[in-house]
């Protein structure tokens, strides 16, 4: 559905705020020598006032380089901003996607089935989302009820894949049953381009068991329709098709009735773009809204493959946490403001520190990908150079974000953030309810993480130089309760509107993604037999690859 959204509000840059001045200042004056150890040390109330609480999530602030003066005007600055004005507008559905005219509206997607907002368009909007997620949530319960069917693939990129195998994998324990014994669906994502990712799932696969959802918004993404026509030559094959191996061979008007069938019966699509789904063969699609951002669509039909794997009532579940975050971040002071406070961190770390990476370490298996899911979410979303105006920016915007679950970066990357020169904020993710294991190998995990933020900043001067640790390191502890569908859908929640308040405050349009789209225009380009672009190393390299 389309939408007339109303303009976004004009709100100030952070950079071009008074406040700024303020607080670079105040970086000179003390900010940049602030001692967390210290700080620490000294002040035995400072973990109790820093902690912050939204639902499902506690987080820690305490060893970070934040004090009163630093936090007090860093929530200046959001208010200097006009930030509640942009979360209203988020939340009214306004065009904030400037550059395509588009609302960034997916708080939607997770309002209750008693919610009426009193507006008629919003309401329509609302009313059109709940009849399609009705209609995919329906047929979800059909596949986890057909026994003929052992193994799901979803075939997408980018937010069509990274939110849904992010959350599938978060909420193994919720999975039904033993697809082998035909009690559940085995759940397989392929994104890559590169033919080895389908082809090694497809070993492993039976095509008369195998259902398909494909997963674009566009469905013109180029990874995801050669993946795709690559799974239907596949089906195609395995059902005794002889005829050319080429796609344009198995569109639906050059195949035979019964062959169409099987594909309609195997395919169904996840999209914007029903045209383009039904000429490739698909008769099932679900719709989602052209207000849904790529990165930002899990909660519509994009995620599919969650409530197949853990069904209807798991996936409302997932719906409800997300809109629980939603109803902190709209309605709780900046001050106490979970995603708020974040962004101010990144803010601050980012544009006075010039700390240009930030480390995500989730002491939980089943979010070993969320360090994937956020490089997409916050780098494609606020890795920009230039403001909604158009403006080349000034200061820097969003870090890289890397890591990898805990307790496997500290055995890897930890030592350099240990004693490295640079220095690396990092952001644990720890679960306090344990799941498969044992309580003594929980525990085990929990000390580990708790550990890591500890020695971050406390370091070690004792020994030999060499086993020194500065410390005075920054780092932020988020503490899930458990790991079930509503604590997962408020912590991605809490980052998509974390990522959205850095944007606003850099005066981003944090929805589009003009980089990737160069990208993809040259790759069609070469491979259509168009040169590389002259003069550079491409010509070399190409004939190398001939
Ligand atoms: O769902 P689509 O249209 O296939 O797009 C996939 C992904 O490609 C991008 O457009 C660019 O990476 C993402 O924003 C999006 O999630």
């Amino acid at each position: 559905m389309t939408v007339q959204a109303s303009p976004p509000p004009l709100t100030p840059r952070c950079d071009q705020t008074a406040v700024w001045h303020a607080l670079q200042q105040h970086f000179q004056r003390s900010g940049q020598h602030f001692d967390v150890r210290q700080a620490l040390r000294s002040d035995a109330g400072r973990f109790a006032r820093m902690a912050l609480q939204a639902p499902g999530i506690r987080a820690d602030f305490s060893r970070n380089w934040l004090d009163e003066a630093t936090s007090g005007l860093l929530n200046d600055l959001a208010h200097a901003c006009a930030l509640p004005a942009s979360i209203e507008a988020l939340f009214a559905g306004a065009a904030l996607n400037t550059t395509e005219q588009r609302a960034a509206w997916h708080v939607l997607l997770r309002c209750p089935e008693d919610f009426h907002s009193g507006d008629a368009a919003t309401d329509a909007a609302l009313a059109e989302t709940r009849a399609a997620q009705q209609a995919f949530l329906q047929f979800a319960e059909q596949v986890r009820a057909d026994a003929s069917i052992t193994d799901v693939v979803n075939i997408g990129i980018g937010g069509s894949d990274l939110g849904p195998a992010v959350v599938v994998q978060a909420l193994e324990a919720f999975r039904d049953g033993d697809s082998r014994k035909g009690q559940g669906k085995r759940v397989h994502f392929v994104s890559n381009m590169d033919g080895d990712d389908l082809g090694l799932k497809l070993r492993e696969l039976d095509p008369a068991r195998t259902l398909f959802l494909l997963a674009s918004k566009s469905f013109g993404t180029a990874e995801t329709v050669v993946n795709a026509q690559a799974a239907r030559a596949w089906v195609l094959q395995a059902h005794g098709w002889t005829g050319a191996a080429d796609a344009a061979s198995h569109l639906p008007e050059r195949l035979p009735e019964p062959l169409r069938q099987l594909i309609a019966r195997r395919f169904v699509a996840m999209t914007s773009n029903g045209q383009a789904a039904q000429a490739f063969g698909v008769q099932t699609i679900f719709p989602f809204s052209d207000w849904v951002g790529g990165r930002f669509s899990l909660w519509s039909s994009i995620g599919l493959s969650i409530a197949i794997a853990v069904g209807s009532a798991h996936f409302r579940a997932l719906l409800a946490g997300a809109h629980a975050m939603d109803l902190h971040f709209r309605h709780t002071p900046l001050a106490r403001n979970l995603p708020v406070q974040l962004a101010l961190l990144d803010v601050w770390y980012r544009n006075f520190h010039g700390l240009a990476t930030r480390c995500i370490a989730p002491y939980s298996h089943g979010l070993r990908r969320l360090p994937a899911y956020l490089q997409q979410l916050e780098m494609e979303s606020n890795g920009k150079g230039c403001d909604s105006a158009g403006q080349p920016l000034p200061i820097a915007t969003a870090p890289v974000v890397w890591g990898e679950a805990g307790t496997n970066g500290q055995h890897a990357f930890f030592q350099l953030i240990h004693q490295g020169p640079q220095i690396i904020p990092v952001e644990f993710i720890v679960v306090r309810e344990r799941g498969l294991g044992s309580d003594a190998q929980h525990r085990a995990l929990l000390a580990n993480a708790v550990a890591q933020a500890q020695a971050l900043t406390e370091g070690r001067s004792d020994g030999p130089p060499y086993t020194h640790c500065p410390g005075g390191r920054p780092s932020t502890m988020l503490v899930l309760d458990r790991l079930d569908p509503a604590s997962v859908g408020a912590l991605i929640a809490l980052y998509e509107h974390r990522t959205f308040v850095a944007g606003r405050l850099w005066g981003i349009n944090s929805f589009d993604q003009w980089g990737v789209e160069l990208g993809k225009m040259l790759a069609r380009h070469i491979l259509e037999g168009g040169a590389p672009s002259k003069g550079g190393e491409g010509e070399g390299v190409m004939a190398w690859l001939r």
